[in-house]
């Protein structure tokens, strides 16, 4: 135990918005209140459209989900102490729980939106949402976030017909090409750097307002080559040819829209070049940080691309439906993603989740927020290495792609953090800069 507070003592601080200059702050202060603004203004417009089937019932749901939402944002607003979940879904007392060992270790003060935790407190917003869902009497269903969702991938719906159309003729090319090593190499980096860079589209950042992948994210790569601080690439490389092509991939996701459409690329260049078996996709099981991909918003996108008239789209719509039904991509949606323990408490928390993931052979991270809870949202210094930010977490070798949207990043060659915030002041939220930061670790 003592050995245990020894190494806990010397963790950074935890990123939190009681410190006024940081994203955290900005975050909770002006985003979160928008980000729920424009959920509220949803709710209502919904409600005014609302099919017959849901009757009056559904009317009052809504009536009671805008209720709720702005309460919450009064009660962030006015920086109220943090108060236990009511709803009764399968992950409530598990929150409760969590709330009230953090009064418990704070001296028997509940948590606040603006001294606690960010990574907590950003987590506890999303599920109070998800709250006034679970509390309706039949729209139980319901996806706040759903129209964002869909109007992001119509409107990234040219980017993903350029893609698709290349990586159709990528796939018809790859058994015919002379030296097949070299430029199968060049391929897995185009198809991580293009899965890296959609992650730039994620709604969260943008507060909820489009932000879609409007141009060519291929013909951008070799610009955007230069914002990669940390690329390890190469090493991914050498590491995923060790396996022979008999390798478990698992790909953790982040957005849906035109970052999963960059993911299952990824994922389908991989199976296609014979550098792994199957694909594993972790979603989330509710509605998360705006734009994150459920269940429903995965089959959503499947169905879409299988449904619209280009030929590219619609090809790889059925056939990665079909790769569902073959068992050469598998679908999970754990319920530990949504909730707010960074990735060292796995082992204890999610037993099983964590013995799944040590099945892979690689496991790859997707974006901003699985980025923080893999080095626990710690104010690190940037030039610690990764692999210790993570704390013990390597339940396989692993690889983050991350466009960087919040203050924290590890791994950075002394003097590199400077630089860059002399190029770009906003270098650590813009989305502007990535790493691809791989560990091979494993216990
Ligand atoms: O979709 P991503 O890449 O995880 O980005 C979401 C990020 O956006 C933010 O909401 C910005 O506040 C972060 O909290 C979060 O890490
Ligand atoms: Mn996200």
């Amino acid at each position: 135990m003592a050995a245990e507070s020894e190494v806990q003592k010397k963790l950074p601080a935890s990123l939190s918005a009681k410190f006024q200059d940081s994203f955290a702050y900005l975050t909770i202060k002006d985003r979160m209140p928008v980000i729920l603004t424009k959920v509220v203004d949803f709710v209502h417009r919904k409600k005014n459209n609302l099919g017959p089937e849901f009757g009056e019932d559904g009317a009052e749901d809504l009536k009671n989900i805008a209720g709720h939402i702005s309460k919450l944002r009064y009660e962030i607003q006015t920086d109220k102490p943090v108060v236990p979940l009511e709803d009764d879904r399968s992950d409530t007392i598990i929150w409760n729980q969590i709330l009230e060992k953090l009064t418990n270790e704070n001296g028997n003060e509940p948590p606040k939106w603006f001294s606690s935790a960010w990574l907590y407190l950003e987590c506890y917003m999303y599920r109070r949402i998800q709250e006034s869902v679970e509390l309706c009497k039949v729209m139980q269903d319901f996806d706040v976030f759903e129209e964002s969702k869909n109007n992001a991938f119509y409107s990234s719906e040219l980017a993903i017909q350029t893609l698709l159309t290349n990586l159709l003729v990528t796939v018809d090319n790859i058994e015919k090409e002379s030296d097949k090593k070299l430029s199968e190499n060049l391929l897995f980096q185009q198809f991580l750097q293009v899965s890296l860079w959609g992650n730039k589209c994620d709604l969260s950042i943008s507060a909820g307002m489009d932000n879609a992948q409007t141009s060519c994210i291929l013909d951008q790569l070799q610009f955007l080559k230069d914002n990669i601080l940390i690329n390890d690439s190469s090493q991914i490389w050498n590491y995923i040819n060790t396996k022979k092509g008999g390798s478990r991939i698992d790909i953790v996701l982040d957005n849906a829209g035109f970052e999963l459409v960059t993911d299952l690329c990824l994922a389908e260049f991989l199976l296609s070049a014979g550098l792994a078996k199957s694909i594993h996709f972790h979603g989330k099981a509710m509605p998360w940080f705006v734009s994150d991909v459920t269940s429903t918003d995965f089959s959503w996108t499947l169905k879409n691309l299988s449904a619209t008239n280009n030929l590219a789209m619609s090809k790889f719509g059925r056939l990665w439906q079909d790769r569902i039904e073959d068992k050469s991509w598998v679908l999970h949606f754990d319920t530990f993603w949504t909730l707010p323990f960074d990735f060292a408490k796995m082992k204890s928390e999610a037993v099983e989740l964590y013995k799944e993931l040590a099945k892979a052979d690689l496991i790859i991270f997707k974006g901003d927020l699985n980025y923080r809870k893999l080095v626990g949202d710690l104010n690190w210094n940037t030039t610690e290495t990764f692999e210790t930010s993570l704390r013990g977490f390597h339940p396989a070798p692993l690889v983050t792609l991350r466009a960087l949207k919040s203050d924290v990043v590890v791994g950075l060659k002394e003097g590199q953090g400077e630089e860059t915030k002399e190029k770009d002041q906003s270098w650590m939220v813009n989305g502007n800069w990535a790493v691809i930061s791989f560990c091979d670790k494993t216990i």
